[in-house]
């Protein structure tokens, strides 16, 4: 499989999201990827469901949405409809992990699961068959245009191997710092899916950035 780029809008120009999704749509991007935050579970707010709506009239690639938010179960049917493909729901943030897991399949959208620096990759073991996607988060959550934590590419060897010996088909995500710098050992320590916010947006010509990023994500993935 190519490897797969979704570039966060958390990073976009608020004020010119129609104008930022266009340019996406016209991009090289995979996915769009939609961070949303309550104030709670993360010390930030970003935005919410009829954003996302918006965002849904617009695009025309997938909408990959990692909830940041407390309780997430209570909010599932309603990002469905906003247009989400892809729900994420922190591991920290679920008390009934693996029935919030079969409420977003039954939902028909892919099921992930974010997981925060501290938290260990071995504590997926029990519920990674029913996992579409682990969101690695290799920033803490709640801001964009933080460094990557060196520590990540060790927990995407390890999280590799859960997956292979369960024989899934889970998909690996890395989310928070990613650059040209480390998206090729990434991939080559077995991500199949990068996150860019800040590093696309900041860029003097986005569409090219992504461009460069899928790239490097090629070699990384020979
Ligand atoms: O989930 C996130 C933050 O909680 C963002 O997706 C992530 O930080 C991407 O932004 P950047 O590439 O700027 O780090
Ligand atoms: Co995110």
């Amino acid at each position: 499989m190519k490897p797969i780029i979704a570039p966060s809008v958390l990073a976009a120009d608020f004020a010119n999201m129609q104008r930022d999704i266009e340019m996406l749509n016209r991009s090289e991007a995979d996915w769009i990827h939609c961070d949303i935050m309550d104030g709670n579970f993360v010390p930030n707010i970003s935005f919410g469901l009829p954003v996302l709506a918006a965002i849904n009239r617009y695009a025309q690639k997938p909408l990959d949405v990692h909830l940041m938010i407390e309780k997430p179960e209570r909010y599932l049917e309603a990002f469905k409809k906003a247009g989400a493909f892809l729900i994420s729901v922190h591991y920290e943030a679920c008390h009934h992990l693996h029935r919030t897991l079969q409420e977003i399949k039954n939902l028909n959208c892919k099921a992930g699961v974010a997981i925060n620096p501290h938290t260990n990759v071995s504590l997926l073991k029990d519920t990674i068959n029913d996992i579409d996607l682990v969101c690695m988060m290799s920033v803490n959550p709640g801001f964009g245009g933080q460094s990557f934590i060196e520590h990540t590419y060790q927990k995407v060897k390890d999280l590799k191997q859960i997956i292979s010996e369960a024989q899934a088909d889970t998909l690996i995500e890395i989310d928070g710092g990613v650059n040209t710098q480390n998206a090729a050992p990434l991939i080559e320590a077995g991500a199949d899916v990068l996150v860019a916010g800040s590093f696309v947006f900041t860029s003097n010509d986005p569409e090219n950035t992504i461009v460069d990023l899928k790239n490097v994500m090629e070699v990384g993935s020979d």
